[in-house]
């Protein structure tokens, strides 16, 4: 980059569980000749979506990605964001930023960062990307009525995570309509309508495991006047009858009085600070996080049955799995709504031989290391709305085994890249072909 010149900026966002990190790697592997500076956020205390990018790519956390945890970059972390990219840019030379937000995040003020803040100097916003999970989204807004999102309204100050879904898409110049291997083309086609009522003008494409074209994804896609399909048929009277319009007026108000309280974010250029101590995500929407973490191996079944069969209150999980019987595979964990997978990551790194561990741990010094077990470990993050935290620690604890205890991971697939599904949707679909990786389970 040319002194003066400003670094085009991507924020990807997208509901908990949408597909960000495997939209992010699938970019990160086919970026070609281009150079792509990192940043992730995660609102749990652990960044296992930063993990996931740097052991999926040739960059490593603290060098080509950036993490920002415990926090909502939209909002208590904004600052730490603003330095963060700052630094970045004074640092290195690279073509292009991509900043993955939490599930929780409001793309908005994240982009608006770019464009009013010291980070404004530096950068260029090209475009914000959502990530749908289309699954979500139908089950969601069932036949895909966006009137019907408009006019959800939340229980007391707790607004619902459907209206966060809601603005992720408003927000969006490029709505990436994900999982489509989850929805048939009658749900996916009802998806889309919504997603054009709720942004018009908006690109919109259908993938499967983040499988986007990554020249499309980089490109110059903003349009920050891009009119919200709701305000867009307010302002200009076009709705279809006076009952309709009494419903958006009273979505309007609704926002309006949300922001009066500094929890409502989209409409406002100056992104309210009036927060107290509690998190954006839990003062909002109800959400928090707690991470599990054990340094002991759990039994391969005791683990399937607890962690394909978590209770409602968990809206997604993730992390790393130590699977007695099969000691030497870092397993990784991943649920989301009705989807919960084990995937083979490769050997744990106590696992290699240790001249490549001393190399690894050089270059990777914020690998958490154990003088016994090295970095296995039974890490996961939990987040969700009401969860009872003691009952799913308890429910783990009780098949947590002796390090070295014997048992049989039969269904545990060995080979890097494979998955297991512990639980999946059951809901009757056409069949739509996969892009994604082989998987044991068969999907
Ligand atoms: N069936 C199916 N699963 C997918 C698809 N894309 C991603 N997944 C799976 O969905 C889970 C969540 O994907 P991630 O990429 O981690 O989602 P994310 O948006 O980064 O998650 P958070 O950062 O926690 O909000 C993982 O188990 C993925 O393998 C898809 O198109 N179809």
């Amino acid at each position: 980059m040319n002194a003066g010149e400003t670094i085009p900026v991507t924020v990807l966002g997208g509901s908990l569980g949408a597909g960000k990190t495997t939209l992010l790697n699938h970019l990160l592997t086919h970026a070609g000749d281009r150079d792509i500076a990192v940043l992730v956020n995660d609102m749990g205390s652990v960044n296992v979506d930063a993990e996931l990018v740097a052991e999926e790519s040739d960059l490593a956390v603290g060098n080509g990605v950036t993490e920002l945890s415990n926090g909502c970059i939209c909002c208590e972390l904004q600052d730490d964001l603003e330095t963060a990219v700052v630094r970045l840019a004074r640092e290195r030379s690279f073509d292009h930023l991509v900043v993955e937000a939490s599930g929780v995040s409001e793309p908005g003020p994240v982009a608006r960062l770019f464009v009013t803040s010291r980070a404004a100097a530096r950068y260029d916003v090209a475009g914000l990307a959502t990530v749908v999970d289309s699954r979500l989204f139908a089950d969601t807004f069932g036949g895909g009525d966006p009137d019907r999102t408009v006019a959800e309204e939340g229980d007391g100050s707790v607004r619902p995570l459907s209206d966060l879904l809601v603005e992720q898409v408003e927000s969006a110049d490029l709505v990436v309509l994900n999982k489509r291997d989850l929805v048939s083309d009658a749900e996916l086609a009802a998806v889309r309508d919504a997603v054009e009522a709720l942004r018009p003008g908006a690109t919109v494409v259908e993938t499967a495991h983040g499988d986007v074209d990554v020249d499309l994804l980089l490109s110059d896609l903003h349009d920050p006047d891009a009119p919200v399909g709701w305000r867009a048929a307010l302002e200009d009277g076009t709705g279809d009858g006076g009952g309709e319009d009494d419903h958006a007026e009273h979505a309007d108000a609704d926002r309006d009085d949300r922001d009066d309280h500094g929890h409502g974010h989209s409409d406002h250029s100056d992104h309210d600070h009036d927060h107290d101590e509690t998190p954006h995500a839990e003062a909002t929407y109800g959400v928090t996080s707690f991470v599990y973490r054990r340094r002991a191996p759990l039994d391969p079944d005791g683990a399937a049955a607890v962690l394909g069969d978590l209770p409602d209150s968990v809206v997604r999980a993730k992390g790393s799995l130590w699977v007695a019987g099969a000691e030497d595979v870092h397993y990784t964990y991943s649920q989301a709504g009705p989807s919960a997978y084990v995937a083979a990551a490769g050997p744990w790194v106590a696992s290699r031989p240790e001249f490549e561990q001393d190399t690894y741990r050089r270059n990777h010094p914020e690998l958490d290391w154990h003088d016994d077990h090295g970095d296995r470990r039974t890490e996961l993050v939990f987040i969700g709305r009401g969860m009872d935290e003691a009952a799913l620690a308890a429910a783990l604890d009780a098949h947590l085994l002796d390090p070295g205890a014997s048992a049989d991971a039969g269904d545990y697939p060995t080979e890097p890249g494979a998955e297991v599904a512990l639980a999946e949707p059951t809901r009757e679909r056409e069949s739509v072909p996969t892009a994604g990786a082989a998987s044991e389970s068969g999907r």
